[in-house]
C-alpha cells in the first residue's frame, strides 16, 4: 500500500514591527490567501480520505461475507500423503481419490505426511485437524472388563432377562443357536427414559461374558467434516472385531438414527451418510465373529424405521422407570455398603418415590449418606431419606431430582 505524501506544511504569520501599516495589510492579506489553499488542499485530501476508507471498508466486508462462508460450508477430510515441492498430495477420506494441492504458505509450513487435514470442494487444504488417534480416543469409551454386573440392577428383572437371552446366549453359546438353527438377534435397542439402567445393562453384559465394552455416544458421530462420521463407525466396528469378544454400545443413537426431515442441509446429509455406514455395517455384521451390538435411545418416537429393520435393530427391549418393588430393591443396592439404621423402611420409602428413575433413586441414596456425615453420624437413619427427599424435591420446583418431563413416548 503506497503512504500518502504528508499534509501541507500550517502557513506562519511573520509581521514585522518595522513594517509599515501597508505592508502589514499586504503580509496579512497573503498569509489569508495561503491559509486558503491549504485549506482546500485539505479537504481535496480528506475527500480522497473517505474514498479510500470507503473502498477498505467494503473489502473487509467482503472477506467478512467470504471468511463466513468458509466457515459454515462443508470441508471434507483427507490425509497428506507426501509434501513435495510441487506440491502436497492428499488423499480423501470415503473415496481414497488422490489430489495434488498447492496450500498457502502459511499452512504448508504446518504440514507433515500422515496429517489429517479439512479441504474445501476444490481440495484447497482450509486447517490441519487434530490428531486422529486422539478424536477416535475422545469418541470412543472402551472398558476391557467392566466392573457392573447383574446383582447391582434393580427394578428389571425381565429387561435382565431379556438382555442375556439376546446378547449373552449367542456369545457364550453360539453352538446353540446353530443347532437349533436360529439366528441371534442382530442388534439389541434399549428404550426407555434416562437413568434406567439401559448403559447398566450393556457393561454388565460385557462384563458376564468377559467381552470388552466399547461404548460411543450418537452425538459423537455427528461430526463437522463430511466423511468423519463414517469413518468413525468402521472404526468402532473394526475395533470391535479386534478385541472380540466385544460388546458395541451406541448410547443416543437417535442423534445419528433419527426420521429423515425435509431440510437438504448439508449437515443433514452428513447425519444420514453415517446412519448409512451404520446400517451397513450391521447388514455386513453376520461375518463379525464375536461381537455384540447394542444401542440405546430414550426418544425412540424419533427413530428412522430403517433401523429397526430385520438384521438390524431386531430387538426391542422397554426400560421403563421402576415400580414400587423395584425402587425398593435399588434403595437397598445404593445403600449395601452403607450403615443403614434399622428404623429404615425401604418398601415405606419406595412407596413415596413415585416417577423416580433408578439414578434419581441413587442420588437420593448418597444425598440421604451426606445428611448422616453431616450430622456426624457413621448410620443412616430413616430421617436422612426424608430429609434428602425433601431437599431434592425442592431444589425442583416440579417433582423429584431430574423431573424428565420433557421425556416423549
Ligand atoms: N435399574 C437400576 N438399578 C440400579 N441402579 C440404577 C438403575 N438405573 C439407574 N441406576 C443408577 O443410575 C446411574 C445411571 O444409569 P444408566 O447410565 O445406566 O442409565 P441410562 O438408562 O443409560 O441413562 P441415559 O439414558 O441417561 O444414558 C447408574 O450408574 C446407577 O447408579
Amino acid at each position: 500500500m503506497s503512504r500518502s505524501p504528508s499534509l501541507p506544511d500550517r502557513p506562519r504569520l511573520d509581521l514585522d514591527p518595522e513594517m509599515s501599516d501597508a505592508e502589514r495589510l499586504d503580509a496579512i492579506r497573503q498569509h489569508y490567501e495561503r491559509m486558503v489553499r491549504v485549506n482546500e488542499e485539505l479537504s481535496e485530501r480528506l475527500d480522497e480520505t473517505d474514498d479510500r476508507r470507503e473502498e477498505l471498508m467494503e473489502e473487509v466486508d467482503h472477506l467478512k461475507r467470504r471468511n463466513e462462508v468458509l466457515k459454515t460450508s462443508s470441508l471434507y477430510v483427507a490425509t497428506v500423503e507426501e509434501v513435495a515441492d510441487e506440491g502436497t498430495i492428499i488423499k480423501q477420506h470415503g473415496n481414497n481419490q488422490e489430489v495434488l494441492t498447492e496450500p498457502s504458505p502459511r499452512i504448508r509450513k504446518e504440514l507433515s505426511a500422515g496429517d489429517r487435514v479439512a479441504v474445501n470442494d476444490s481440495f484447497s487444504v482450509q486447517t490441519v485437524l487434530d490428531d486422529e488417534t486422539d478424536s477416535r480416543a475422545q469418541a470412543m469409551e472402551v472398558e476391557e472388563s467392566p466392573t457392573v454386573s447383574y446383582d447391582d440392577i434393580g427394578g428389571i428383572d425381565d429387561q435382565v432377562r431379556e438382555v442375556r437371552e439376546a446378547v449373552e446366549d449367542p456369545l457364550l453359546t453360539p453352538e446353540l443357536f446353530e443347532e437349533v438353527g436360529v439366528d441371534p438377534p442382530s442388534g439389541v435397542l434399549l428404550h426407555g427414559p434416562p437413568g434406567t439402567g439401559k448403559t447398566m445393562l450393556a457393561k454388565a453384559v460385557a462384563n458376564e461374558t468377559d467381552a470388552t465394552f466399547i461404548k460411543m455416544a450418537g452425538s459423537e458421530l455427528v461430526r463437522k467434516f463430511i466423511g468423519e462420521g463414517s469413518r468413525l463407525v468402521r472404526d468402532l466396528f473394526e475395533l470391535a472385531a479386534d478385541r472380540q469378544p466385544a460388546v458395541i454400545f451406541i448410547d443416543e443413537i437417535d442423534a445419528v438414527a433419527a426420521k429423515r426431515t425435509d431440510s437438504k442441509t448439508s449437515g443433514d446429509a452428513e447425519v444420514q451418510r453415517t446412519m448409512m455406514q451404520l446400517l451397513s455395517e450391521m447388514d455386513g455384521f453376520d461375518d463379525r465373529g464375536e461381537v455384540r451390538i447394542m444401542a440405546a435411545t430414550n426418544r425412540f418416537d424419533m427413530l428412522d424405521e430403517a433401523i429397526l429393520r430385520p438384521g438390524r435393530f431386531d430387538r426391542l427391549i422397554e426400560v421403563p422407570k421402576p415400580g414400587i418393588e423395584g425402587r425398593a430393591q435399588i434403595l437397598r443396592i445404593h445403600t449395601r455398603d452403607m450403615n443403614v439404621d434399622d428404623d429404615v423402611d425401604f418398601e415405606e420409602l419406595a412407596d413415596d418415590l413415585d416417577d423416580y428413575s433408578g439414578a434419581d433413586v441413587a442420588s437420593l441414596a448418597t444425598e440421604a449418606g451426606m445428611f448422616a456425615i453431616r450430622d456426624e453420624r457413621t448410620e443412616v437413619r430413616m430421617r436422612d431419606f426424608l430429609d434428602a427427599k425433601a431437599k431434592i424435591e425442592d431444589n425442583e420446583d416440579s417433582g423429584p431430582v431430574m423431573a424428565f418431563t420433557d421425556y416423549q413416548y
